[in-house]
């Protein structure tokens, strides 16, 4: 299968080094990439053909995917629909509905999915949405791009993508932020750089793999943790006082909501 990003930067990295380490091949990748030096590191790094001609990358592919910005999706959109011939569209971009995707495509053969960066090691999960009109074999296509990095889930109510962007999309970054704050303790604790980095990475994949393979709730897993007047409970009581739980629930509908404005805000026809 012949795939075009267009777009070729943080989020379509992930996916083709994703795909390149499941066994697709590069030659059947090109990315159409605006800047001169992200294309030379697509070709560097990955070997994928990256160009800033549309028309060429487009011709040769049967599936596309849209991998700029939110803000930069209308323009390339109305620059893609002249020169679709029935390629399937695949975006990946926060917020914007497949509706307004579909006015400025002039096709309403589009997937609208929401990936994450750990694609790259294909460790990712990926939520998807078909337009009504998508038949099965490109939803099975779609399907067969995004589960070659990581899981897969179908959402039948579009609206549910902007929680999913607000969750597994934007998630890692939630995660990254935790490990930084628990380095960081642990340096100011007397730890070095190795002992903080393996102490911390391994307890979150320990954490979540424990998790993974429970049949119970975490809240039990945590119970097991924190002993009576031990140093777990302690930490909680203090976490509770400074309402972390709070703070990231809030965080999250901030990102949903975020996602949702950029679909209203955007939408609109410029
Ligand atoms: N990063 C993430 O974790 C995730 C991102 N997404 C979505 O993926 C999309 C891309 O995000 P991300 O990779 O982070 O963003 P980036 O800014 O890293 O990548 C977008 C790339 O597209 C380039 N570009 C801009 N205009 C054009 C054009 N007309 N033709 C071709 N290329 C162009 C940009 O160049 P320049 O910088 O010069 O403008 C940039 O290199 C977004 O819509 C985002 O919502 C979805 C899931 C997760
Ligand atoms: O921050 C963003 O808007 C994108 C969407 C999900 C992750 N990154």
């Amino acid at each position: 299968m012949k795939i075009t990003f267009i777009g070729g930067g943080n989020m379509a990295k992930a996916l083709i080094g994703g795909l390149i380490k499941r066994g697709y091949s590069p030659s059947k990748m090109h990315v159409v990439e605006v800047s001169k030096e992200k294309s030379a590191e697509l070709h560097n790094e990955f070997g994928v053909r990256a160009t800033p001609e549309l028309a060429v990358a487009v011709a040769h592919a049967e599936v596309l995917i849209l991998a700029i910005k939110p803000q930069q999706l209308q323009e390339v959109a109305l620059q893609l629909a002249p020169i679709l011939a029935g390629q399937l569209v695949i975006s990946i971009a926060a917020g914007i509905r497949t509706q307004d995707m579909a006015r400025w495509l002039g096709t309403h053969n589009i997937v609208r999915c929401m990936p994450n960066t750990p694609a790259l090691i294909r460790s990712g999960v990926t939520a998807l949405y078909a337009m009504p009109a998508v038949v099965p074999e490109q939803c099975h296509r779609a399907e067969s791009i995004l589960s070659a990095v990581g899981s897969t889930l179908w959402v039948d109510d579009e609206e549910m993508l902007d929680a999913v962007t607000a969750i597994s999309g934007s998630g890692p970054a939630y995660v990254f932020y935790f490990i930084e704050a628990m380095q960081q303790a642990a340096y100011e604790l007397g730890l070095d750089e190795a002992q903080a980095r393996q102490l911390v990475l391994d307890t979150f994949l320990g954490a979540s793999k424990l998790a993974e393979s429970s049949q119970e709730d975490v809240a039990l897993l945590r119970g097991r943790v924190t002993s009576k007047k031990g140093t777990t409970e302690k930490a909680l009581l203090s976490m509770e006082a400074s309402q972390v739980k709070q703070g990231i629930v809030a965080a999250i509908h901030a990102a949903a909501a975020r996602s949702r404005e950029l679909g209203d805000e955007l939408g609109k026809d410029a």
